[in-house]
């Protein structure tokens, strides 16, 4: 794990930015097509709100969300709802959006566009990530090494049900970061470093990760 901490926020939202079109750019000169896996939640929208305007050929690139709640698609919690109105405009409104979102009983095969090649994920206080949850009844077979892709999930207590990517694809993504912010989410990363995965779910993809960190 690589762990960069900012003096502030506003500068960490522009750094990460900058640094993911630059790998996503990278990606582009040798694949006809990349992918990009995106978090929900309140902590992304000022990154996509600068990477969106990147200049780089959004066409070939597919965006997914690296989780969902399962609430309707313009819902307030929506994570696509964000991405749409965050990420997806600008010069990025060319990109290929895949959405998780179930049909019915039914998941989407995203198989297509695995390995991600960038991934970005955030992470709670208690220490989960996408939609994997410490306590969840789902956790361990959405951690095992032959889950699938995709996962309907349930999350803690009080939260709605979920689509989550699965710890493997997490984990097999080729450039991983972790955001995070404030002194709560720094806590808890420290106290994740010394947990099994079951405890703290972000262990999952922080071995091979930068963690971008601001107060
Ligand atoms: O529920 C979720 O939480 C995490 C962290 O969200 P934040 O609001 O604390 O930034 C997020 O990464 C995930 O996508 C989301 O569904």
């Amino acid at each position: 794990m690589e762990l960069i901490e900012y003096p502030d926020r506003d500068l960490m939202m522009i750094d990460l930015a900058n640094e993911l079109a630059g790998e996503l750019n990278e990606a582009l000169m040798t694949h006809d097509q990349v992918s990009f896996a995106v978090p929900g939640g309140s902590t992304p929208g000022p990154v996509f709100d600068a990477l969106c305007a990147a200049d780089l050929d959004w066409s070939r690139v597919t965006v997914l969300v690296g989780d969902e709640r399962r609430v309707p698609a313009d819902h307030e919690r929506s994570n696509e709802r964000m991405i749409r109105a965050r990420l997806l405009t600008s010069r990025a409104a060319a990109a290929n959006y895949v959405s998780i979102r179930p049909d019915g009983d039914a998941l989407p095969d995203i198989s297509a566009h695995l390995p991600l090649s960038v991934l970005v994920v955030g992470m709670g206080a208690d220490m989960h990530t996408a939609s994997l949850f410490p306590g969840s009844p789902d956790l361990e077979a959405a951690l095992a090494s032959d889950a699938p892709d995709l996962m309907m999930v349930e999350a803690s207590d009080g939260l709605e049900p979920r689509v989550t990517l699965s710890g493997r694809v997490l984990e097999e993504a080729m450039s991983s970061h972790v955001l995070i912010a404030g002194k709560e989410k720094r806590e808890a990363l420290d106290r994740a470093t010394h947990a099994t995965r079951m405890e703290a779910p972000i262990r999952t993809v922080l071995a091979n990760a930068t963690v971008h960190w601001a107060p």
